[in-house]
């Protein structure tokens, strides 16, 4: 039996300091064996800073951590992972390419001679697959899973490898709620065997639903640690990351007076015909499993998805489809979800990185003074977290690059806004004042498209609900029938929808 008071790991007065600036004050924190404790925080507060360094791929300014009673301050990445000790970002940490068996087993595989014995180490996978409960098949490319068993496949290697202390950095990110509820189920029963996690999120349910206890840092300070999050209500738990209360933002529904958008009979790819409007100042909300053609089709009408059929109007002009260029010439623009994949160009300054693309110019010389305006504007309304205006993008928090690829899209003034999980990574105040900012813009008429895992979100922001399921759109919500239980009701009966 683990000792439930015995700490697994402890830091005393760690701290980081890059430059000029202060990620983490010196800080004490305890993670005790058998727990699943939750890091909690603002952008920028210096969770992933802290995880960062007891995983060992950050160097301390200052302090010492401790592990099992040891110091390990002085320990190399590869010797604390020998320890057990595991960092997983929210990019699942899996090799596409390699099959499920590689990935698990890498790179001790059972060789025959100077051969790699394939059979043994199939044998082997499964094993270790069966003895962790998650029945993938071996053979197949990593790459094939779906995000959340990626994730699976990855905590899994950590265990084979032995790990006391699995520390998840977002790992829901992206999931849709049925994989986040399974993923949770999953932890839970490690747990129940005695495995440690350490988890941060920016979603309190998140938190209260597996975390028994939790460390809140805020502006690189601890400001509790060894709370118990399922003692406390949401509100409560905010307030404690945020500082002070959180208001929270509920949009008043706007009926649209006329149609901005129009989109009809729009094929792309397997998926389609989809026909569908989004009025002046209307926020709809697009509602659908991965693969449903929600996002597929959101994509096709910004340009990004090769379409084969179909048109696309906007104020009644007809935009050329699969053409980026024009739909943002045309003032359409796209927020992607995967910001490194699409949104980031890492040495760019933040200043700069909020009028890329859209440089603003004066007798065709760049407008210095326009760019820093636009830096104050959001600044003051998304409060980054950062250095300074000249700060590298690549050098800020998640959530806080995420702030900033949003600003430069609303720095573009633009006529319908695609929102793909806009508060991605993005902490409880900053959600609520993201919402505003939404929300005023819809007040001059821009037409938005709202993507977001999170039903609550959605509840909040949309004045109409479009469904998707199988490529096709199967049903519609509009102003009060748009409740939490209602979306996830579409979700889980699509097909009984498609047929109504
Ligand atoms: N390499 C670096 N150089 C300069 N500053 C950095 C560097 N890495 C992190 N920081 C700064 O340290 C602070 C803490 O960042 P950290 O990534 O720990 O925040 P976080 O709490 O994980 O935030 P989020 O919720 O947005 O992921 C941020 O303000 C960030 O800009």
């Amino acid at each position: 039996m683990t000792d439930p008071d015995a700490p697994l790991l402890e830091t005393r007065g760690l701290s980081k300091v890059y430059g000029r600036f202060t990620a983490l004050h010196p800080t004490d924190i305890t993670v005790r064996a058998g727990s699943i404790h939750g890091f909690l925080g603002k952008n920028g507060a210096g969770k992933s800073t802290l995880v960062k360094l007891i995983a060992g791929s950050e160097r301390p300014t200052a302090g010492q951590i401790l592990f099992k009673g040891e110091d390990i301050t002085g320990l190399p990445l590869v010797r604390r992972r020998q320890l057990g000790i595991h960092l997983l970002s929210q990019h699942a940490e899996v090799v596409a390419d390699l099959s499920v068996a590689e990935n698990l087993l890498l790179p001790d595989y059972p060789r025959r001679g100077p051969f790699v014995d394939v059979r043994a180490m199939h044998a082997k996978a499964r094993a270790l697959l069966e003895r962790y409960d998650v029945p993938f098949a071996v053979d197949q490319p990593a790459g094939a899973l779906s995000a959340p068993d990626q994730r699976r496949l990855g905590i899994v290697r950590t265990l084979v490898e032995g790990s006391a202390l699995v520390m998840l950095d977002e790992p829901t990110t992206a999931l849709s709620q049925e994989e986040r509820s399974s993923l949770f189920d999953w932890v839970r029963s490690l747990n129940d065997a005695g495995q440690t996690f350490v988890f941060i999120s920016h979603f309190n349910n998140e938190i209260q639903a597996i975390c028994d206890r939790a460390t809140v840092l805020r502006d690189g300070r601890v400001v509790a640690d060894g709370a118990d999050p399922r003692a406390m209500g949401s509100a409560e738990i905010s307030e404690l990351v945020v500082g002070s209360a959180v208001d929270e933002f509920v949009r008043v529904p706007r009926v649209a007076e006329r149609e901005r958008l129009v989109v009809r009979d729009l094929v792309t790819e397997g998926v389609g015909p989809v026909s569908f409007s989004v009025g002046a100042g209307e926020i709809v909300g697009f509602v659908g499993l991965p693969g449903s053609g929600a996002q597929e089709s959101a994509r096709a009408v910004a340009g990004l998805r090769p379409v084969q059929s179909g048109t696309v109007e906007l104020d009644g002009r007809a935009l050329r489809t699969a053409d980026v260029r024009g739909a943002l010439d045309s003032g359409m623009v796209y927020l992607t979800n995967d910001r490194h994949g699409e949104g980031i160009v890492g040495p760019m300054s933040v200043r700069e990185s909020l009028r890329l693309g859209n440089w603003p110019s004066r007798g065709g010389l760049l407008a210095d003074g326009e760019i820093t305006k636009t830096y104050e504007k959001y600044h003051a309304r998304m409060h980054f977290r950062v250095a300074g205006p000249e700060q590298p993008i690549e050098e800020l928090s998640g959530g806080n690059q995420q702030k900033i690829i949003l600003g430069r899209l609303l720095a573009r003034q633009p006529e319908v806004l695609i929102l793909d999980e806009p508060t991605l990574g993005v902490d409880v105040a900053t959600k609520e004042e993201v919402h505003r900012l939404i929300d005023e813009l819809t007040g001059s008429g821009l037409a938005v498209i709202l993507l977001a895992y999170d039903t609550d979100e959605m509840v909040r922001m949309v004045d109409r609900v479009v469904s998707f399921s199988d490529g096709r759109v199967v049903g519609e919500l509009v102003g009060t029938e748009v409740t939490a239980d209602a979306i996830l009701g579409r979700l889980h009966h699509e097909t009984a929808l498609a047929d109504a």
